[in-house]
C-alpha cells in the first residue's frame, strides 16, 4: 500500500521503484483475472455436471450426495412460495397467490425479469377444458402466464407484436410464459403461420381436444347464456331456442347442420391438417380432454416433460370435489373453478346424440390414425 502511496504521490521518483509497482498492479490484475474466469469455468462445469444428470434447476442437485433430489417446493408451502415468488417477478400476494404486484423496478433489473414472448401456446379446443388445464398448469413455479386470454393472433393482431408482449407477465430467466387462446384453433390458415413469423418457429402448440358431442352440448349452453335473445348467425354461428334446432337441418331429418361454425368446430382433424403443416409432430402436444377430466396430473407430467422444466407436479396437488365433480386444485390451497367451469348440461336426447356422434365418428378415426393416438371418445357409438 504504501508503494502504491509513494508512487502516487511522488510519481517523478526512480525507474526502479516505478517499474516495481507496475509489475506488481500488473500481477495482481492477471490474478485477479485467472481468479474469476476459474471461478466462472467452475461454475459452468458445475451446471454441465447438473443438467448431464436430468436436472434443471440449480437446486435440485444435491452436491453431497452428488444425486437429484426431490423439489422441496413440491411438498412444502413456504419452499412453493420462496420459488413462485421470491425467486421470480412478483409479489407473493396473499392466496391463492396469483401473479398480480411485480417486486420493484430495481429487484426486477437484479432478477432478470421481463415480459417475454410464450413459448408455448394453448390453442384450443374451446370448451375442452382449456382454462382449468391452464390455472392447473399456472401452479407450477417454472411457469408464468397472462389472466385474460390475449386474442392476439386472431383479433388482435392490428395492435402490433409489443402489445402482445405487453400481455405477458414478467418471467424470471428460469421461468417459461405460456398464453391460452382457445379460438386460434379455427383459424388455421393464418394462426399457425402468425406465430411462427412473429414468435419463434419453436414455439410448442398445446391442443386439448375432448369428446366432440359433449364439447358442442357445451359450447351450446354457453352461446345460450351469452345471447339470452337468440338470434341467426353470430359470424357463422347459429344458436336457435333448442339444442336440436341449432344442429340438425329442420327439413331434412336427421342431418347434421355442419355449417353451423359450433359444429363445424368438432371436426378436428380438418383444422388440425392445417396445424400439422406448420408445425412438426414433436412441438404439437395433443391431450385428450377426457382423460385430462378424470387424472389431471397424468397429463400435467407429459406436459413437464414436453415443455422441459423440471418436475412438480403431483397427485396431492389435487382432490376430486365431490360437489363440483371436477378435479380441483388442494395446493398451496384449496381451490376450484369458478361456476361457469363445469355447468349441468341440459338433456339431450339418444337420439341426437347418436345423430352427431356417428356424424364425428369417421373424422375422429382419420385424426386417430393422423395423430397415432387413441381418443376415449371414439368407441361411444
Ligand atoms: N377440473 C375441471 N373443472 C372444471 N371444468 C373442467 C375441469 N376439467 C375439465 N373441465 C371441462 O372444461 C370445460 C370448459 O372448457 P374450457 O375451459 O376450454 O372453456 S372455454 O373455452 O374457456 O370457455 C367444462 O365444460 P362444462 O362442463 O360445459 O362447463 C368442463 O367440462
Amino acid at each position: 500500500m504504501s508503494y502504491v502511496f509513494r508512487y502516487v504521490a511522488y510519481p517523478r521518483r526512480g525507474f526502479r521503484q516505478n517499474s516495481l509497482i507496475s509489475l506488481l498492479v500488473l500481477l495482481s490484475l492477471l490474478g485477479y483475472l485467472y481468479y474469476t474466469a476459474s471461478v466462472r469455468l467452475k461454475e459452468i462445469e458445475r451446471q454441465q455436471r447438473i443438467m448431464a444428470m436430468g436436472a434443471t434447476d440449480d437446486d435440485e442437485y444435491d452436491h453431497e450426495s452428488g444425486r437429484i433430489v426431490e423439489w422441496k417446493a413440491k411438498y412444502d408451502r413456504d419452499e412453493y412460495v420462496y420459488q413462485k415468488f421470491n425467486r421470480s417477478c412478483y409479489m407473493p400476494n396473499m392466496p391463492p397467490y396469483l401473479l398480480k404486484t411485480p417486486v420493484k423496478e430495481s429487484v426486477l433489473k437484479q432478477r432478470g425479469c421481463e415480459r417475454r414472448l410464450p413459448s408455448a401456446i394453448i390453442a384450443g379446443v374451446r370448451k375442452c377444458g382449456t382454462t382449468p388445464l391452464m390455472n392447473f398448469l399456472l401452479l407450477h413455479p417454472s411457469i408464468v402466464g397472462p389472466g385474460p386470454e390475449p386474442h392476439y393472433f386472431d383479433a388482435q393482431y392490428d395492435k402490433g407484436i409489443d402489445w402482445y408482449r405487453n400481455q405477458m407477465p414478467y418471467s424470471a430467466p428460469h421461468q417459461i410464459t405460456i398464453e391460452k387462446t382457445p379460438t386460434y384453433f379455427i383459424h388455421p390458415h393464418d394462426v399457425p403461420p402468425k406465430i411462427r413469423m412473429d414468435v419463434s418457429l419453436n414455439t410448442k402448440i398445446i391442443l386439448i381436444l375432448c369428446d366432440p358431442v359433449h364439447r358442442l352440448v357445451s359450447d351450446y349452453l354457453e352461446w345460450t347464456m351469452k345471447q339470452p335473445k337468440f338470434s341467426l348467425g353470430m359470424r357463422h354461428k347459429f344458436i336457435a331456442e333448442t339444442f336440436e334446432k341449432s344442429v340438425i337441418e329442420g327439413d331434412r331429418f336427421g342431418t347434421v347442420n355442419m355449417f353451423n361454425e359450433i359444429v363445424d368446430l368438432g371436426v378436428y382433424v380438418k383444422h388440425m391438417i392445417r396445424w400439422f403443416e406448420y408445425f412438426p409432430p414433436g412441438q404439437i402436444m395433443i391431450i385428450d380432454g377426457e382423460t385430462f377430466k378424470l387424472n389431471p396430473v397424468q397429463e400435467l407430467q407429459r406436459l413437464e416433460d414436453f415443455l422441459g422444466i423440471r418436475p412438480f407436479f403431483q397427485t396431492e396437488h389435487f382432490y376430486y370435489d365431490s360437489t363440483k365433480n371436477f378435479f380441483c386444485m388442494a395446493f398451496p390451497e384449496k381451490r376450484c373453478l369458478g361456476s361457469s367451469k363445469g355447468r349441468t348440461h341440459p338433456d339431450i336426447s339418444e337420439r341426437i346424440l347418436k345423430t352427431l356422434c356417428e356424424y364425428y365418428r369417421p373424422y375422429d378415426i382419420t385424426l386417430s390414425k393422423m395423430t397415432d393416438m387413441t381418443f376415449s371418445w371414439l368407441g361411444k357409438c
